[in-house]
């Protein structure tokens, strides 16, 4: 199949290195500068300190993404609005990989006929313009969006080390991510320590489980005992961690707060519940940028 992978970031360009094993994949990038860097040096790709180098092609992208098959969708979810003159009109099947829920208003907008949403569970770090690293295998979950199930593309496909997972409810899917996400990601941001710590610390994990209670009633969790023990045990497995969030501000780059927190504070707002705790990391997270973006 012939794939085209918007954003040559850290997942962009652990996509690529899987997927190129048995499709024809483009790496479309932001920047001419990177495009030709990844088509004259090739691909790095590194996992358990070997690095291995690829040929790839790649290219600056342009207002479409013409002769794709399927196009997946890599940027942030606020670089969105960047792509969408490119995707606009597309009518293949489009993947997108975004952490959070805020994208799926986007998708709406599009004209395609099949759009699918996926999770990755894989851990990836971009350490230069072509060189990424597989810093934890995990899985990738996919539902769709819009569209027919028969289309869903990996539902068949077995690669070593890159396993795909079939979901039937996209919402479920998304949602059990993003509490994690909106939970782990801003008190690490805000607190300056890695995930473990929200459960060993004994003040910490008295403050997420006051802040979970909102969370869970704002999103209808059914089972809110469960899903807390669920948040815990990822901070256990991932406990030296330092969330996503914390890196972007420790570099100085944007977070994902509004796929992940602008998001729920949207829900409460619209069904008029309680969301003071939630309002206030994210506006301690919206200052965190100012001061270090
Ligand atoms: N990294 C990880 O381990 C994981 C990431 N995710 C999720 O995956 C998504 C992507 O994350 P990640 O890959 O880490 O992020 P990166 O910032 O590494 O990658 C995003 C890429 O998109 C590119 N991009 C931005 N705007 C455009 C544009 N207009 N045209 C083409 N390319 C563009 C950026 O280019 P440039 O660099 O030139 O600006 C960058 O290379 C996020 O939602 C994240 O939460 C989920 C699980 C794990
Ligand atoms: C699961 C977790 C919290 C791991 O750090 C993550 O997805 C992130 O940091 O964005």
């Amino acid at each position: 199949m012939k794939i085209a992978i918007i954003g040559g970031g850290a997942i962009g360009l652990l996509f690529a290195n899987y997927l190129s094993q048995s499709h024809s994949v483009t790496v479309y990038t932001r920047t001419e500068e990177q495009a030709a860097r990844l088509n004259h040096d090739g691909l790095n790709f590194m996992r358990n300190g070997e690095v291995q180098t690829k040929t790839i092609t790649a290219k600056k992208l342009a207002n479409n993404v013409e002769g794709a098959q399927l196009v997946i969708v890599t940027v942030k979810q606020y670089q969105l609005s960047d792509v969408y003159s490119s995707i606009q009109y597309c009518k293949q099947p489009l993947l997108f990989l975004q952490n959070g829920y805020g994208h799926i208003e986007f998708l709406k907008k599009l004209a395609s006929p099949s759009l699918f949403v996926g999770v990755v569970e894989h851990g990836a770090l971009k350490h230069d313009s072509h060189t990424v690293e597989h810093t934890g295998v995990g899985k990738t979950k996919l539902a769709v969006f819009r569209g027919n199930e028969s289309e869903l593309p990996f539902r068949h496909e077995s690669i070593e080390l890159f396993p795909f997972e079939v979901y039937e409810d996209y919402h479920s899917m998304l949602l059990e991510k993003l509490i994690v996400n909106a939970v782990i990601n801003p008190l690490t941001a805000i607190l300056g320590v890695p995930n473990g710590e929200l459960v060993t610390n004994a003040a910490y994990a008295k403050l997420m489980d006051t802040y979970f209670q909102e969370l869970a009633s704002i999103l209808h969790i059914d089972n809110p005992g469960q899903a807390l023990e669920y948040v815990k045990a990822v901070c256990r497995g991932t406990s030296e961690n330092r969330s996503s969030m914390l890196k972007d501000l420790e570099h100085g780059r944007q977070t994902e707060i509004e796929a992940i927190l602008g998001y729920v504070l949207s829900q409460a707002k619209q069904n008029g519940q309680e969301h003071r705790l939630i309002d206030f990391l994210y506006t301690m997270i919206k200052g965190k940028e100012q001061k270090e973006g």
